[in-house]
């Protein structure tokens, strides 16, 4: 099945965290290879601009699926904005009614609850599943059976970090003043570090209270963007790891904020707004 020439699409954002959604009835057919699309739509001078594209569809295992695609085309196992995003597109372009919706990704079937102000999605709490801490199943090239607050070689200093995965592989730094860091020179360092054979989303982080967190994320295949819902949650994870804070909190974004819990039932979950900025038409050249 060939791409329409028009496409139309919805541009949401999840704390500053923005997509580009486009609804295919079945997400294994209309596209051989959506990475070219996702570079497209992504691009903030030539296409409709976004951290990338997320593309929604029909499930056999679940009520819904979603692909997320960053913008250098890569695909991302799970994204925790655009969750949240999903869910209120669903529902506010009349796909579904329910407000409890189980949604496919590429990390495992996830579950929306969507809490409504005036018939309107003003706030989602995901499940994100379960973290993973062995460095094997990150992944990292490390042994062992967690990676916490040990040293990794990075341009010729040590830095103590803490690896885990929310689905997608995360490395969470401690640094002091985060707002200074020099991000597009830096966070490339950890992306492709040799550490990390799938590459890594990396988080740095100032512990402000044992309830509250701030970070800055450098996302694998996006670059710095203004919140990372997997981030936050691994953040979550590393601190609690660390004793750090309690196993609720809230995450300072740039963007936002996010409360996420790491609950007795060892998910963690996840709550916080998504928007719809506008929806349109465009041409594919
Ligand atoms: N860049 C991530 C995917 C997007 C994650 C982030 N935007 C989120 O909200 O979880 C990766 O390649 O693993």
């Amino acid at each position: 099945m060939r791409l329409p020439q028009k496409l139309t699409f919805t541009k949401m954002e999840g704390i500053g965290n923005d997509y580009v959604y486009v609804w295919f009835e079945d997400l294994d057919t209309p596209l051989t290879d959506p990475a070219p699309l996702a570079i497209f739509m992504s691009d903030r001078n030539y296409g409709v601009g976004g951290d990338g594209l997320v593309l929604i569809g029909k499930s056999k295992k679940a009520d819904f699926r979603m692909r997320m695609f960053n913008n250098d085309g890569s695909e991302g196992n799970m994204c925790g904005n655009a969750s949240r995003c999903v869910g209120k597109f669903l529902y506010e372009h009349g796909h579904t009614g329910k407000t409890n919706i189980t949604l496919e990704t590429k990390s495992g079937i996830r579950t929306l609850e969507l809490t409504l102000e005036n018939n309107k999605v003003a706030s989602v709490t995901v499940d994100m599943g379960r973290p993973i801490v062995k460095p094997a199943d990150i992944p990292m090239k490390a042994d062992g059976e967690t990676f916490i607050n040990q040293e990794i070689l990075v341009n010729g200093s040590c830095i103590k970090g803490t690896g885990v995965s929310m689905g997608n592989p995360h490395f969470v730094v401690t640094m002091h003043d985060i707002a200074s860091l020099d991000l597009p020179a830096f966070g490339p360092l950890f992306e492709y570090h040799e550490l990390f054979p799938e590459r890594v989303n990396t988080e740095f982080i100032e512990v402000l209270s044992r309830q509250k967190v701030r970070m800055r994320v450098w996302e694998r295949g996006s670059g710095e963007t203004l919140a990372c819902g997997t981030g936050a949650c691994a953040v979550l994870v590393a601190c609690v790891l660390n004793n750090y804070t309690d196993k609720k909190a809230t995450i300072e974004l740039r963007g936002g904020e996010l409360v996420i819990e790491w609950a007795e039932d060892g998910i963690v979950y996840m709550t916080g707004p998504a928007r719809e900025v506008f929806s349109g038409e465009i041409e594919l050249i």
